[in-house]
């Protein structure tokens, strides 16, 4: 791929740009082989390579500039804005919502925040794309000030970005790193988009994680899918479970969807964010699969305080780049649990947790190229206790 902020040295945020896509995976491949190198028995399914460019579901970007001049996409080094709307790894749904956006900001005068006068409204915009290219646009912003222009303007926003379906303002008022606020001020009745995977219609509503790459994502569940379908567990529990990728995969398939081969499989999911667990319970809803459950819970907790009677035949977890840590990982060591599917953003610290379960040994693994451009990736690997 070649990107033309890029050549002219305005980002360089995508690291491994201008390397060719199957050199990268390559790359990544050997990074976690190596890290696992100590488990000889894993059977290495071939890395899944989605698309290199055009991948991301998601555009995050900070404005700055002024009314007249808003920049859309990063702080350089300086705390200058600099324009990423045409970033290569969006698609073009993203990018012309970009535009229609930086448009509204001109016309109804959205002041961007400047970080260093710490003066200005508008912070970020972060906007999300369904497969079937409905969108989801948030605005964050220091105050409620911008409120009633941004309400004045929806309806004409919705006619210029038709795809528009969930529109929302998030409160940010602290002058900090941190992209989003506890505050989500709805600006549209409806409040969720929903994300077709593998024939599942996942509610995404804001505030709540989901896979970057759509279709790396559908991939990983898949893999998962599969591996657990063989092992026939009858109770699962998937932790860190977002708005429920795994636990709908995994669940029965009683309403005839795309959900998983469980066949009334019974699966809790765990999540410590409550809009993440509303998401996933709609979708479950819809589903009408009787045996899921959800809960907004911190996973360690959860495990650690569960009733000896309920412990699961396999465990999915799914953490955030830290890992799941000691606490879990000794509480899975120790437990009755025969299997644990672990998906993982950071091959590091999936290592070290391995390390702290010896009993669990893992025997599958796969590469999943989440974050093509980037030395990132997801590591999808099946634990059986040995
Ligand atoms: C990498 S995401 C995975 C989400 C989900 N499995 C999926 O496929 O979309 C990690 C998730 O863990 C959640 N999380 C972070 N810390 C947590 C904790 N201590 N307990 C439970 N969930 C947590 C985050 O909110 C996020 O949704």
């Amino acid at each position: 791929m070649q990107c033309h902020y890029y050549d002219a040295g305005r980002c360089r945020s995508c690291t491994l740009m201008g390397q060719p896509h199957a050199e990268q995976i390559a790359g990544k491949d050997a990074h976690c082989r190596q890290l696992l190198a100590r488990y000889p028995g894993i059977d290495w399914a071939t890395p899944y390579a989605g698309a290199e460019a055009g991948f991301r579901n998601k555009a995050k970007m900070v404005v700055s500039g002024t009314t007249r001049r808003p920049v859309v996409g990063i702080l350089d080094a300086d705390g200058h804005g600099v324009d990423l709307r045409r970033c290569g790894l969006i698609g073009a749904g993203l990018q012309e919502a970009l535009r229609v956006l930086s448009n509204l900001v001109r016309a109804a005068r959205l002041t961007p925040y400047d970080v260093v006068r710490r003066t200005g409204e508008l912070k970020y915009l972060l906007v999300t794309e369904a497969p079937s290219g409905e969108l989801m646009v948030r605005f964050v912003l220091r105050s409620e000030a911008l409120l009633p222009v941004l309400r004045e303007h929806l309806p004409g926003l919705l006619e210029r970005l038709p795809g528009l379906r969930v529109a929302s303002a998030n409160l940010q008022p602290e002058p900090k790193a941190v992209l989003e606020g506890e505050t989500e001020i709805p600006l549209t009745a409806q409040t969720s988009l929903t994300m077709e995977v593998n024939g599942i219609g996942l509610h995404l509503r804001p505030r709540s994680f989901f896979q970057t790459n759509t279709d790396v994502g559908a991939a990983l569940y898949r893999q998962g899918r599969d591996w657990v379908d063989a092992l026939e567990p009858a109770r699962v529990w998937d932790l860190y479970c977002g708005v429920g990728g795994f636990a709908l995969h995994l669940a029965g398939s009683e309403a005839g969807s795309g959900a998983g081969r469980g066949g009334g499989r019974r699966v809790t999911g765990i999540e410590l964010s409550a809009e993440a667990v509303a998401s996933a319970e709609l979708t479950r809803d819809e589903l009408g699969l009787a045996g899921v459950d959800f809960a907004a819970a911190d996973a360690t907790e959860f495990a650690l305080g569960a009733d000896p009677s309920d412990i699961p035949d396999l465990v999915v977890v799914n953490p955030p780049r830290r890992g799941i840590g000691t606490d879990l990982a000794g509480w899975l060591e120790g437990s009755a649990v025969q299997h644990v599917l672990y998906s993982s953003c950071n091959a590091v610290t999936l290592a070290k947790d391995l390390e702290r379960m010896p009993s669990l040994r893992p025997v599958r693994a796969r590469v999943m190229d989440m974050f093509p451009q980037s030395s990132h990736y997801e590591v999808i690997t099946l634990l059986t206790r040995a």
